[in-house]
């Protein structure tokens, strides 16, 4: 199972919680966030960063030119895109040789027909509780629906994942489930992930994933 740790600004933040080996590491480029990165990021943040750990931008209904000239600043492979980016806009940045994770959000409600124009266009799905605004905001949704996802896209479950519901989650048995996004549920403030919750989870995530 793949593992982000999403939502990272500081130095030696990131170059502890990239010692415990996630597969990817978000940086949110979206000004209204607790975990904005912030007009000063730079990529000295990350310098020490192993090469096989994928770097994803997180943006919010920001254009492509931005998301482009940001992504290729700081070397992501990833855009993630949180907002309400549509199909084209997809493949419009798939074109500049961009993975995509395109974020969908989740309620009982959620027709997943809406994900097939992004299918062939997104590496990764990413399947957030609908929440006002969005996403970062600490709340799961009910995985049951997920039983109606049938696309061929792998998708990466996200939504207040933590200590408490990880064990949980990882009775979900969907064939496209690749892995598990983590954010606030794993901070000592916002932007700061605790490096021994993310220990513990990561390792609990690892320890199911052989079994
Ligand atoms: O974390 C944020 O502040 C944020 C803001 C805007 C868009 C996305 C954001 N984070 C993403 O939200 C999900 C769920 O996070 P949580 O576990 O519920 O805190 C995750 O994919 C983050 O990448």
């Amino acid at each position: 199972m793949k593992t982000k740790i999403c939502g990272l600004r500081e130095k030696e933040n990131i170059a502890a919680i990239s010692g415990l080996k996630p597969d990817f590491l978000g940086f949110i480029f979206y000004e209204k966030s607790p975990r904005y990165v912030g007009k000063d990021f730079s990529v000295e943040a990350f310098s020490s960063l192993p090469s096989e750990i994928e770097k994803v931008g997180v943006f919010v209904n920001e254009n492509v030119e931005n998301v482009t000239a940001i992504c290729r600043k700081f070397g992501f492979g990833f855009a993630q895109l949180h907002g309400d980016e549509s199909p084209a806009f997809c493949q419009e940045l798939a074109q500049n040789d961009i993975k995509i994770m395109k974020a969908f959000p989740i309620d009982g409600s959620f027709d997943f027909s809406v994900t097939e124009a992004y299918a062939g266009t997104c590496s990764y799905f990413l399947f957030d509780t609908k929440v006002e605004g969005f996403g970062g905001s600490g709340k799961s949704f009910n995985w049951s629906i997920l039983e109606q996802y049938t696309g061929s896209t792998p998708f990466l479950l996200s939504g207040g994942l933590g200590l408490e519901n990880i064990t949980q989650s990882m009775k979900i048995q969907h064939p496209m489930l690749a892995g598990y996004d983590l954010n606030s549920k794993l901070e000592t403030s916002p932007g700061v992930k605790d490096y021994e919750k993310v220990k513990t989870i990561l390792n609990t995530i690892r320890k199911h994933a052989i079994i």
